[in-house]
């Protein structure tokens, strides 16, 4: 497969979603590999402990190191007669900013492991023995400044976003061309039958048949949502700030 992708994590059900529609036939094709493990299932005791209290006090639980030692042992030797090293996501609310450049980034990769914590958060001694005991590459990667009560949730995301930039796993590649963010723009508006709707019509330099018009339409309104939208993402490059183009969109 062109990408091996195991998530480790207390709720195997919340990863279901990947089973279905575009993940779901890469799977079928070979192209993406996908594992989901239980991390209780690297547990010894009766009640499948995966938490403990947190040394030096403070609210809520932290995930034992233990389990999750085991978990990456199992993951790393599973079908891995090469010994090769995954690279280690670790979704949390304070982590590098997940952007479209770090998901082209990580559909390179060819396995990329993702270890989904609840609670608080685990152990800090498992991003040491990660990187130290275990030599993998280790990322805390966050969604954006909100606050989940796991990592799955952000797992979805980011295993959709960085799955359908692997090669094959989307049909029209040109359709990943002109998507927000791929060039720092947002996207344009659109549109399709009827041209005339509820009153209301398509805008006429897209029935032209003028494509150098509907190019300039279309960059002057991304140009336009972007300023109105997100003006942090507007820079010199695109040759305009966003004080001089009027807000239309
Ligand atoms: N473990 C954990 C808890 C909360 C949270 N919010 C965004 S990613 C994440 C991961």
């Amino acid at each position: 497969p062109a990408m091996r992708v195991d998530v480790v994590t207390i709720f195997p059900d919340y990863l279901a979603p990947l089973d279905l529609s575009l993940i779901g036939k890469a799977r079928e094709d070979g192209l993406l590999d996908v594992r989901v493990h239980d991390l209780r299932d690297f547990t010894h005791d009766r009640h499948r402990t995966v938490d403990d209290t947190p040394y030096g006090g403070g609210a809520g639980m932290v995930m034992k190191p233990q389990p999750w030692s085991e978990a990456l042992d199992h993951v790393l030797a599973q079908d891995n007669p090469t010994g090769a090293k995954p690279r280690l996501i670790v979704p949390g609310p304070g982590g590098q900013p997940f952007t479209q450049a770090l998901a082209r980034e990580l559909a390179e990769e060819p396995w990329l492991a993702f270890a989904c914590g609840r609670y608080e958060g685990i152990d800090e001694r498992v991003y040491d023995h990660a990187r130290e005991d275990l030599g993998l590459e280790v990322s805390v990667v966050s969604l954006g400044d909100y606050v989940l009560n796991g990592g799955e949730v952000a797992v979805l995301a980011m295993v959709e976003a960085v799955g359908r930039l692997v090669p094959g796993v989307i049909g029209n590649a040109a359709s990943l061309v002109e998507e927000s963010h791929e060039d720092g723009l947002l996207e344009y508006p659109i549109y399709t039958k009827p041209s005339s709707w509820n009153g209301r019509e398509v805008p006429p330099v897209l029935l032209s048949g003028n494509h150098g018009a509907i190019a300039e339409w279309r960059h002057e309104q991304r140009l336009a949502r972007t300023a109105a939208r997100r003006p942090d993402l507007l820079h010199a490059s695109h040759g305009t700030d966003a004080g001089d183009i009027e807000i239309s969109a």
